[in-house]
């Protein structure tokens, strides 16, 4: 099935699709198999990122990239597809992803959501509101959150080296959501570099001269990176299934 008999294409309602990338290694995480593929609240960590995504109407579908032979423990079902294109590093998984869209007829006026498969806390109502700032928007976006705490320099030894200003400055979270067009150019041009200094989509785009919106996303939207990560994770899913 491809994406056009699911959702005709129009160059006047641009569809919105979902891309997790999914390949990681976890090293940080210190699991033993993907942190992304590890039990959390009774299901895979993954799962729970593709339940929140399958909660938003406005997303036509959702494409998960792994890494070649992870299909099997990714667990396919009919709500996502799967594209075993992973690349060395998160750029390249999203920029094989993004080739993968386009390949099943995704367009390039058409919207993509970027979402890191490991920050399994985003919820439906922060995707939306990610859509709701960015669908009239010409560039696009990322939820991202003001710092709230001082921010310090470190010299080589583990000292600190200066204090630096945080006025203006945000911590970057996803989804981010640009022009599929616009972002696989953006992401194009660092190819032959192997994607060097691009740690996100928004960094690819202002590459590229555009000034992506930043949508204020959510402390609970956090990425599942260290050991300690798993037991919060699992915290704040407990919380939410008590209210
Ligand atoms: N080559 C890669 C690296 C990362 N990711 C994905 O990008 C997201 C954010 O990556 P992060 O968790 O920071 O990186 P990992 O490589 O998984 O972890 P680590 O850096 O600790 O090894 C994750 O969902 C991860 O699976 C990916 O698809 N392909
Ligand atoms: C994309 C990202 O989640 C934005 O904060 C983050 O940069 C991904 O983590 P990584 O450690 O840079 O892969």
């Amino acid at each position: 099935m491809d994406f056009d008999t699911l959702m005709p294409p129009s160059p006047h309602v641009p569809r919105c699709f979902a891309l997790l990338p999914c390949a990681g290694s976890g090293s940080r995480a210190g699991t033993a198999q993907p942190k992304q593929y590890q039990p959390l609240a009774g299901r895979p960590l993954v799962r729970h990122t593709l339940a929140a995504f399958a909660q938003v109407g406005r997303i036509a579908r959702v494409l998960v990239v792994v890494a070649p032979g992870d299909e099997a423990l990714a667990a396919h079902d009919d709500s996502f597809l799967i594209a075993p294109c992973g690349g060395a590093t998160r750029a390249e998984s999203v920029f094989n992803g993004l080739a993968a869209l386009q390949a099943l007829g995704a367009a390039a006026h058409d919207w993509v959501l970027v979402h890191d498969a490991a920050r399994c806390l985003v919820t439906p109502a922060q995707i939306d509101a990610l859509i709701d700032a960015c669908l009239p928007d010409t560039v696009g976006g990322l939820l991202a959150l003001p710092l709230a705490d001082t921010l310090k320099c470190a010299d080589a030894a583990g000292r600190v080296a200066a204090t630096l200003d945080r006025t203006g400055k945000w911590l970057a979270q996803t989804p981010q959501m640009f022009r599929l067009g616009a972002l696989q150019a953006a992401l194009a041009a660092h190819a032959d570099m192997g994607f060097a200094g691009i740690t996100d989509e928004a960094s690819a785009m202002e590459a590229a001269g555009h000034r992506p919106l930043l949508v204020r996303g959510s402390a609970q939207n956090f990425k599942v990176t260290y050991p300690e990560d798993f037991a919060l994770a699992e915290a704040v899913l407990q919380s939410r299934e008590r209210l």
